[in-house]
């Protein structure tokens, strides 16, 4: 990965995540910008060894609901009538407020993948499981319904191994 330097803004807020200590002594040093208008999500998937063992997402502009789903070597390879469904795999979702920090790690890091289901609204019902659902600044009532708008998730890591080569783009 070869290191470029960051907006100051953007930096500003990887100081503020830093500054709560979640990366030990590391200095996060990457940070992916991704967009999604409503109905976009992102597919269930792991972060992989590169970015281990934290990684921390700040939600801005909507809500979302991240969903958590075991991983097919976290399932019982002996049980071949294992069924390798999303759907059999969901465990539960945490809801990510506008303005909140996400922080991932340990078990929810290594053995679980996360996702975005590609949805407009999000009724949040009981088999919506809302894990964090006591936990939020306006309480949720239940089969209620979220309508989505365009969400920007700065996602904060740090990468052990980065080059410091100029690109020259034309
Ligand atoms: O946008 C998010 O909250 C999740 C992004 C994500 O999981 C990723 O980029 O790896
Ligand atoms: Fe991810």
């Amino acid at each position: 990965m070869v290191c470029e330097p960051m907006p100051k803004w953007l930096s500003d807020c990887r100081e503020r995540v830093k500054d709560l200590g979640v990366f030990g002594d590391k200095t996060p040093n990457h940070v992916l910008v991704n967009e999604y208008t409503p109905g976009q999500g992102i597919m269930p998937h792991e972060d992989g060894p590169l970015y281990h063992p934290v990684v921390t997402t700040i939600s801005l502009g909507s809500h979302t609901l991240l969903d958590f789903y075991k991983s097919l070597s976290n399932t019982d390879h002996q049980d071949t009538t294992h069924d390798a469904s999303y759907e059999s795999r969901y465990i539960f979702s945490l809801l990510l407020e506008p303005r909140s920090l996400l922080v991932l790690q340990n078990d929810m890091y290594t053995r679980y993948l996360h996702g975005i289901s590609q949805r407009e609204k999000d009724t949040v019902s009981d088999q919506q499981r809302v894990a964090n659902g006591s936990r939020l600044g306006q309480p949720l009532s239940f089969a209620e319904e979220l309508n989505r708008s365009t969400r920007v998730s700065l996602t904060i890591r740090h990468v052990p191994k980065t080059f410091k080569i100029k690109l020259k783009l034309k």
